[in-house]
């Protein structure tokens, strides 16, 4: 039976601490000056305080792509048209897309979900899962129902529980969508109190007059829904985004399965917060892959005391800094589970250690 987004809720534990620190033993036990791998450490112990285990091989993962239509489009703030939605989805299914192409290098599955994409598409490799046919305009309504809202969230839970089962290990957020760095910038500002602004970005690529009209237009959409930031199922019905409602379901099931879930860019960060307004203990399980261009994503991720462990520019979401960072992930895993301790190699230990007994840490802090 489903599970209330409230038991799930309750569901998510905090991080072992045991294992974390166990880890982090560990890893002053390797023929390196301690915390000389900088966040790999960090990231291998967060891994730790995850699974509980402090050194295993890196899992099966997934990304799970969640695509969904947006009625703000009808307000001009998308420099592409709403039709490419449906259109990148059967890209994804044919496996043509930049995540495709970065999940096949780092050997994730790409979970394609249709949440909400206002097309019917059949294909034997889609997750069907359509709530409604794309959301309403937030500039002058709600985006969906409270109902709508905790079923897309209850959607992305059980993809994850389901894949989870079968073994899969680890996640990544994706999402499709045009429209949505507008849902986006909205459910950020509504959830910090950020003005507009700051939390609009140039998504797929605007002019600056768009960008402006686009900042009025989430002003609009705060005006006219009055969100309640201490209510976050409310916040995501108001100004919406099924497929975000859908990504903060599988940030919510990754960590109620003591998984790790790498959030991609701007529109899973934002997800991301929400999973967080949700369910606080949910913070731990998130790593952040990259920082994305979008304006507002930097300071998100440290509302979220996320670090991000690539640089790269980038600024297109569907889970492709995700899948990149799964390398850097793969490569913590390897470190814990083959490198060879100071005993075991023979080689002698710092000076430093033996003055004070306390390993000079770099304190990475993710
Ligand atoms: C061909 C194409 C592929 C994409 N893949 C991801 N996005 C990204 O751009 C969209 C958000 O930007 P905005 O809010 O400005 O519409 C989302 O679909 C996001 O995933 C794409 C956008 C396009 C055009
Ligand atoms: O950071 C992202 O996820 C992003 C930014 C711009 C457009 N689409 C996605």
């Amino acid at each position: 039976m489903l599970q209330s987004v409230k038991e799930i809720a309750r569901s998510i534990s905090a991080l072992d601490a045991k294992a974390a620190a166990a880890a982090q033993l560990h890893l002053d036990s390797l023929t390196k000056p301690p915390g000389s791998l900088g966040k790999l450490e960090s990231v291998a112990m967060k891994l730790a305080g995850i699974t509980g285990r402090v050194a295993t091989s890196f899992p099966k993962s997934a990304v799970v792509v969640m695509a969904a239509d947006h009625g703000v489009c009808a307000e001009g703030i998308s420099a592409f048209p709403a039709e490419v939605t449906p259109q990148m989805v059967r890209n994804f299914l044919a496996g043509g897309a930049a995540v495709n192409v970065l999940a096949r290098q780092a050997g994730a599955e790409v979970m394609c979900v249709d949440i909400g994409v206002d097309a019917d598409i059949e294909h034997p490799d889609l997750i069907a899962k359509k709530i409604r046919y794309g959301t309403g305009n937030i500039a002058v309504g709600p985006a969906m129902s409270r109902e709508e809202a905790e079923a897309a969230i209850l959607v992305g839970f059980e993809i994850v529980k389901q894949a989870a089962a079968r073994g899969v290990g680890c996640f990544v957020t994706g999402e499709m969508g045009i429209g949505n760095t507008t849902a986006s910038a909205a459910l950020m500002s509504a959830f910090t109190g950020i003005p507009a602004r700051e939390t609009v970005g140039r998504g797929t690529g605007i002019s600056e007059e768009r960008w402006r009209h686009k900042v009025g237009v989430v002003d609009r959409a705060l005006a006219c829904n009055r969100p309640d930031p201490a209510d976050p199922i409310g916040t995501l019905a108001k100004l919406g985004g099924l497929e975000i409602a859908g990504l903060t379901g599988v940030i919510l099931g990754a960590a109620a399965n003591r998984c790790p879930v790498v959030i991609d860019g701007f529109i899973s960060s934002v997800a991301a917060l929400a999973a967080q307004r949700i369910a606080p203990e949910s913070a731990g399980y998130m790593i952040a892959s990259h920082v994305s261009q979008e304006q507002g994503h930097a300071q998100l991720l440290s509302l979220l005391g996320l670090e991000p462990m690539l640089h790269l520019e980038m600024r297109l979401g569907e889970g492709t800094g995700g899948v990149l960072a799964l390398h850097l992930l793969d490569a913590a895993c390897r470190i814990m589970a083959e490198m060879a301790t100071f005993q075991g190699a023979g080689v002698s230990t710092s000076h430093e250690n033996a003055k004070d007994g306390t390993p000079e840490n770099g304190g990475n802090g993710l």
